[in-house]
């Protein structure tokens, strides 16, 4: 039988994104904690409605330690509203970490980039290689990125992202400013896996210096950053091991970044989980 509402408890907001509002929510029978994502679909046309779908239930497909959980979906028709239902990443998301280190001008430690960089790719490499498509997952930015009360990393927001953006109406303008669009993506080829590997490039830069590789005052100036492909090295503090296995990833030429699998058995990678486990 169909979840309800009335089996959640909600506890409160977390944020509001391109798709909706995100509530913090307690399953009544169980105590457990998730977050819903409401969705009105009202205004959607047929074609939307139906992308909404296929996205919902390639979600509730994705089944991995690093990628958020979808739960459940809860459809109320008389708002045309869907919620869906996922694990609560009770760390919250990155940006917050970024954010608090660009307040308070403090580092992260290495071996927590190391971390996030090993087990990002652990999900994006589960999705590369999902076995009825290959999901791209086309939006990993700080936001995207979250921890669970364990301090796990939980890549969030699969597709919906693109599905409602295109909704919003707004598929042309850019919402948020584009600081991980990748080279090939200016330069018009299509969002491919390497795409991906050149974000989790930006978003280890982002974590060590608390601002994106490459930034502009306007999408021209980005856009010129981004194909020269310069940037400062990343504070002393941390190694030259890491310092160039990022450069591995902020390669322009995307046929020289390494693909996810071999970022999953990078040797300072694997080296990295010896000293940290
Ligand atoms: C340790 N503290 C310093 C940090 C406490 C932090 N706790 S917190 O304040 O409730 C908190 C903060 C941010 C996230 C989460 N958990 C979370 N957020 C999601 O989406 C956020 C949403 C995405 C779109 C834009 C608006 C925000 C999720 N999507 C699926 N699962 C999710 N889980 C919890």
């Amino acid at each position: 039988v169909g979840a309800k509402l009335e089996d959640y408890e909600v506890l409160g907001v977390i944020g509001t994104g391109t798709f909706g509002t995100c509530y913090k929510v307690k399953k009544k029978s169980s105590g457990h904690l998730y977050v819903w994502k409401a969705i009105k679909y009202g205004s959607m046309k047929e074609d939307k409605k139906q992308l909404l779908v296929s996205e919902v239930n390639l979600l509730s497909q994705l089944k991995h330690p690093n990628i958020v959980r979808y739960h459940d979906r809860i459809i109320h028709k008389e708002s045309a509203t869907l919620y869906i239902v996922m694990e609560c990443c009770e760390g919250g998301d990155l940006s917050l970490i970024i954010n608090k280190c660009k307040r308070t001008k403090c580092l992260v430690t290495e071996a927590f980039v190391w971390h996030v960089l090993y087990q990002t790719a652990r999900a994006l490499q589960a999705c590369h290689w999902h076995h009825s498509a290959t999901i791209l997952h086309r939006d990993i930015k700080p936001a995207n990125v979250f921890l669970d009360s364990s301090g796990n990393v939980k890549l969030g927001d699969f597709g919906l992202a693109r599905v409602l953006e295109s909704e919003s109406g707004y598929a042309h303008t850019i919402v948020g400013t584009p600081y991980y669009m990748s080279p090939e993506v200016i330069k018009g080829s299509k969002y491919n896996r390497m795409s991906d590997i050149w974000s989790l490039g930006c978003l280890a830069y982002e974590l060590c210096t608390s601002s994106p590789p490459f930034t502009g005052s306007n999408i021209k100036e980005l856009a010129r950053k981004i194909l020269d492909g310069r940037y400062d090295r990343i504070p002393d503090y941390y190694s030259d091991d890491l310092n160039s296995f990022i450069n591995l990833l902020l390669n322009t030429d995307q046929e020289k970044r390494p693909p996810v699998e071999d970022i999953t058995h990078h040797p300072s990678l694997v080296s990295q989980l010896a000293t940290n486990s």
